[in-house]
């Protein structure tokens, strides 16, 4: 599968490093901010860049067959789904602070419902997917489909306007698969990637490595192709998540990255798509050690650390603040030449 990806403004970016320098401010002295209007104006491909008024969060909600690995049970999935329909999710209640609008997907949820709207289950690939430390997660095939799911609701969300792209997660367990994909793209020990999740207490961190190891000595071998990776040691939310992570990027639409969920995505996302990490920023650092990993290998640093460890894109949504700040500065401040 070969996609196209854009190579952000270049031209665009030197003009607004040199506006900036040119801000009635010292030079360089709003720091990160300068780097993220550069950034975002390079992305536009304009100076200022466009303001960001339509900021769309996907949660995509399945659940991974290393479930019992969470300090929470597996039906938190589908329960969080009907929260997410409600509104009262952590993501919701904070994308409403930013205007961002909330839309979950049910990409592999086990669950049997019949009053869920359709347009929840219209990307569904299957229910659960298998326990990874004794069998791949997903059959052949799926990760594909999966992935062109995520692909699909890219396209949906940009063709309907959106200028900002925030991936969420909901699926309980998925840590330990996402601590299993980092260590596989990178080659690092279970050890090093696995963290405590919702919460688990050290017996229960000493049995995330020991099935994460387990995961991963049973796919070696197999885990240089991405999609191989994904079928072996990821989940249909993952491929689905890479999916849109690319779409994006094909689209010249930027996205935030949430937390450890979309940094392990975004990992195998880069290899399937190399270069698709130009339209990717790091919306917050989260305290799973995989994301740490992920995000450095990527080259991204994060925007925010709060020490949120939710998931659903709730700390990426903490960042489009900054990310307008960014873009406001560059379209409203005075210049230094302009000085009386
Ligand atoms: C009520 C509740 C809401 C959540 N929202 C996100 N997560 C987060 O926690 C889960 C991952 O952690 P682990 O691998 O330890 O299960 C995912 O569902 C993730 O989205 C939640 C977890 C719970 C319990
Ligand atoms: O930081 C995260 O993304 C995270 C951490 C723990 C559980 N779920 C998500």
């Amino acid at each position: 599968m070969r996609f196209t990806i854009p190579v952000p403004d270049a031209a665009a970016h030197a003009a607004a490093r040199e506006r900036l320098d040119g801000l009635v401010k010292p030079v360089g002295s709003l720091g990160r901010l300068e780097e993220l209007a550069a950034w975002l104006s390079a992305a536009h491909g304009c100076v200022p860049p466009r303001p960001l008024t339509d900021v769309r969060v996907v949660v995509f909600a399945g659940d991974h067959g290393v479930s019992a690995l969470s300090a929470y049970p597996r039906e938190v999935t589908g329960a969080m789904v009907r929260v997410f329909l409600a509104g009262h999710s952590g993501v919701n209640v904070l994308a409403e602070q930013v205007g961002a609008r909330v839309r979950v997907a049910d990409i592999a949820v086990d669950w049997d419902v019949s009053d869920v709207p359709a347009s929840v289950l219209a990307h569904k690939i299957r229910r659960g997917s298998g326990s990874i430390d004794v069998e791949d997660a997903l059959l052949p095939g799926e990760a594909l489909r999966a992935f062109e799911a995520g692909l699909s609701l890219a396209d949906e969300e940009i063709s309907t306007g959106a200028d900002l792209l925030i991936p969420g997660d909901m699926g309980i367990g998925n840590t330990a698969v996402c601590a299993a994909l980092v260590a596989a793209s990178l080659g690092l020990p279970a050890a090093e990637v696995v963290g405590a999740g919702t919460g688990v207490d050290s017996a229960g961190l000493a049995r995330k490595v020991e099935a994460v190891s387990a995961a991963l000595a049973r796919a070696a071998g197999r885990v240089e192709d991405p999609f191989e990776r994904l079928t072996a040691l990821g989940s249909a939310c993952a491929a689905a998540t890479a999916g849109f992570l690319v779409q994006a990027a094909a689209r010249a639409v930027p996205v935030l990255l949430d937390g450890v969920f979309s940094g392990a995505a975004a990992l195998v996302a880069r290899d399937i798509a190399p270069g698709a990490e130009r339209w990717w920023l790091a919306g917050h650092r989260s305290t799973e050690p995989s994301q740490a990993f992920a995000l450095k290998a990527l080259g991204l640093e994060p925007i925010l650390d709060l020490g949120l460890r939710l998931g659903e894109g709730s700390g990426a949504v903490q960042a489009v603040p900054t990310l307008r700040a960014a873009r406001a500065i560059l379209a409203d401040m005075g210049l230094l030449a302009d000085l009386t």
